[in-house]
């Protein structure tokens, strides 16, 4: 039966990346997305930004909602310092399975925890399933009509602290009008736009970096 896309993404990695070695394995996949087969990673433009949003801010506890293959899993968790932890949360079994095998070609498993659900389900259970207290460092690159919905249950959850960093993928292609509104007029947050192309391509695209001021 015909292999899906995210299988043929794994074994472009595990034909071309190095075991162990992160930087391969986002080069492996960029190498594909870019000349075998288009996929919504974040992609090696915007994920320069990401990198350097991460870099700065040295995280401890890290949260992804949207997995997807795993290649901004694997640019996050290769930055983060000795015992610092990311969760990221795929609700696609087959996504996540494949995710999975990614990151551990990266030699990532140790700070990654996969959690495969639904963020709406997950996000109320992160204090007393997995003793978070606060996240310093939120990923949004699920589904796009999420990211508010998913933004306010956070902050309900009181999972969001002083300074805790909200980076939101895709906010002009696909679009995610309610929640750049929100971010951008809310006195909770201090918002900016760093514009980019969206993944592999010549559309625009940016990532919305959101400051929550407690
Ligand atoms: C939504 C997907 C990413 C993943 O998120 C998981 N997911 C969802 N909702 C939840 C949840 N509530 N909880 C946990 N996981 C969850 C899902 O299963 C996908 O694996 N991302 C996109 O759709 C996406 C699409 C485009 C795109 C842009 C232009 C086009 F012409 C076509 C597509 C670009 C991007 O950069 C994306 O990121
Ligand atoms: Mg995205």
């Amino acid at each position: 039966t015909k292999s899906t896309r995210p299988q043929r993404l794994l074994k472009a990695v595990q034909k071309h990346a190095t075991r162990g070695d992160p930087q391969s394995v986002i080069s492996a996949i960029d190498h594909f997305c870019r000349h075998s087969e288009w996929a919504m990673n974040v992609g090696d433009e915007k994920g320069c930004i990401l990198d350097s949003v991460v870099s700065e801010l040295n995280p401890e506890k890290v949260l992804e909602l949207g997995t997807y293959c795993g290649y901004s899993t694997v640019r996050i968790a290769r930055l983060l310092p000795p015992g610092a932890r990311l969760i990221t949360l795929e609700f696609n079994a087959d996504y996540a399975a494949i995710a999975r095998q990614v990151i551990a070609w990266a030699g990532l498993e140790d700070k990654v925890q996969l959690v495969e659900g639904a963020s709406g389900d997950w996000i109320p259970r992160m204090k007393e399933h997995f003793g978070i207290e606060t996240f310093d460092f939120v990923f949004l690159d699920h589904w796009k009509d999420r990211y508010l919905p998913d933004t306010k249950l956070m902050e309900d959850c009181g999972l969001l602290r002083k300074g805790t960093v909200l980076l939101a993928d895709n906010v002009i292609c696909p679009g995610v009008p309610d929640y750049l509104e929100y971010v951008r007029n809310s006195l909770s947050y201090k918002s900016c736009y760093f514009k980019s192309h969206l993944e592999y391509t010549k559309a625009e695209d940016g990532l919305e970096k959101s400051v929550f001021l407690g």
